[in-house]
C-alpha cells in the first residue's frame, strides 16, 4: 500500500453526502480476506458527474428562433426549464380538384388522386400536419361549395389546392378564391415544372397556394413554395441550396427543377445524374431520385445551379 492516508469506501457513489474523489466499478473490486483488490488503477474523477457539468449559469440552451427538437426538450428539462414560449407549427388543409379524379384506387378509367396523398405526405414528412380532403369535382357550383368549405376550415393556417389553375374553362380556382375575398399575388411563374402555380392571401390573411394538377409540378410547388411559406411563418431562415457547377435544363429566363441522382463518383468526386423522364406527369423517376437540382438562367445568359433535398424537412 503506497499511501497511509485513510480512505472511505462506499458501495454506491449515488447521491452520497460525501463527494467521492473517484469510483471503481463494482465488477473491478473484490474484498478478499479483508483486503481490497482492484482490477484497474485508481483514476481521480472517474465516473463522477459534477453538478452543472452540462450547463453553466448564463449559458444559452436554446435561443429565440431555434426549433425545439427532441434534444432541446431533454436539455431544457434536465436544467429544470419546464416551459418555453413557442410558435405552433402551421397546419395545412389540402383539396385536390378535378372532375377526372377518383379517391380510391379501383377499376376505373378515371385518374386516381395521386396528388392529395402525395402532397399531404410530403408536407407531413417536412414536419407539418394537416388535413387532406377527398378530391372535389371541378363543376363550377360543386367546386364553389368545396372551396368555401376549404377556406372555412379554421384549424388550417395554410390552405392548398391542386389542379384547376391553368387556362382551361374548368380552371376556375383563381376566380373562386377571389370570390372568397382572397387577393391573388401571383399566378404563373417562369419555372418548370409548376408554371401555373398561384399564391394568394385569403380574406383573413392566411396564405393560399393553388398548385398545378400535374403531379411533379404539384410536388415542386409544395416542396419549394408551401414549405418556404411555412418557414417564413415560423420565422426561420430561407432555405439555401448547395451551389454546384451549373448543370441541367438551361432555358434563358426560366428556372427548372430536375430530378437527379447524386452519388460519389469513382474518383471520389460528386456525380450528378439528371434522370430521364423529367416531364411533370412522370412520378416514377422520383423513386430513383435523391435530390432536386434547381437551374436558373437569367436573360444575360448567367446560369446557376443549386441542389436541394428531395423532400426537405422543416421541423
Ligand atoms: N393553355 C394552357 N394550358 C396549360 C398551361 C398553360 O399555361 N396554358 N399550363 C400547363 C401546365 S405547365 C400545367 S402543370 C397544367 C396545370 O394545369 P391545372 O393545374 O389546371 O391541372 P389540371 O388540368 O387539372 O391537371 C393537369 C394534369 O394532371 C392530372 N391531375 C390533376 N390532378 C391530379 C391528381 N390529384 N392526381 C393525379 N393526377 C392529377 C390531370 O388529370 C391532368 O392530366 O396545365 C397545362 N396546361
Ligand atoms: O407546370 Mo407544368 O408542370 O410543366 O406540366
Amino acid at each position: 500500500m503506497r499511501s497511509m492516508r485513510p480512505i472511505w469506501l462506499f458501495r454506491s457513489a449515488r447521491a452520497h453526502p460525501f463527494r467521492p474523489a473517484t469510483t471503481v466499478l463494482n465488477e473491478h473490486a473484490r474484498v478478499i480476506e479483508g483486503m481490497l483488490h482492484l482490477a484497474e488503477p485508481i483514476e481521480r474523477g472517474r465516473n463522477i458527474r459534477l453538478r452543472g457539468e452540462d450547463g453553466f449559469v448564463g449559458d444559452i440552451i436554446v435561443k429565440a428562433g431555434d426549433i425545439i427538437r427532441p434534444a432541446a426538450i431533454g436539455a431544457l428539462i434536465s436544467l429544470g426549464v419546464e416551459e418555453v414560449e413557442v410558435k405552433q407549427r402551421p397546419r395545412f388543409a389540402l383539396l385536390p380538384t378535378g372532375d377526372e379524379l377518383q379517391d380510391n384506387c379501383g377499376e376505373s378509367a378515371r385518374v386516381y388522386d395521386a396528388n392529395g396523398p402525395m402532397i399531404a405526405a410530403s408536407l407531413r414528412y417536412a414536419g407539418i400536419d394537416g388535413s387532406l380532403l377527398p378530391p372535389a369535382p371541378d363543376d363550377e357550383d360543386f367546386l364553389r361549395n368545396h372551396v368555401a368549405e376549404l377556406v372555412a376550415i379554421e384549424e388550417a393556417d395554410i390552405v392548398v389546392t391542386t389542379g384547376g389553375i391553368s387556362a382551361g374553362s374548368r380552371d376556375i380556382i383563381p376566380r373562386l378564391i377571389e370570390e372568397q375575398g382572397g387577393s391573388i399575388h401571383f399566378h404563373g411563374i417562369a419555372m418548370r415544372p409548376g408554371k401555373p402555380v398561384l399564391f394568394a392571401t385569403l380574406a383573413d390573411g392566411r396564405p393560399f397556394f393553388g398548385l398545378p394538377g400535374n403531379p411533379v409540378a404539384a410536388l415542386v410547388g409544395s416542396r419549394f413554395f408551401v414549405q418556404h411559406a411555412v418557414r417564413m411563418m415560423l420565422g426561420l431562415d430561407e432555405e439555401i441550396g448547395e451551389t454546384v457547377e451549373p448543370i441541367g435544363n438551361v432555358r434563358p429566363g426560366i428556372t427548372t427543377f430536375s430530378k437527379i441522382f447524386r452519388s460519389n463518383g469513382y474518383s471520389g468526386q460528386d456525380a450528378i445524374k439528371i434522370l430521364p423522364g423529367q416531364q411533370s406527369l412522370r412520378l416514377r423517376p422520383l423513386l430513383m431520385a435523391n435530390a432536386w437540382i434547381r437551374t436558373s438562367a437569367d436573360l444575360s445568359g448567367r446560369v446557376t445551379s443549386e441542389i436541394y433535398q428531395l423532400y426537405g424537412r422543416i421541423v
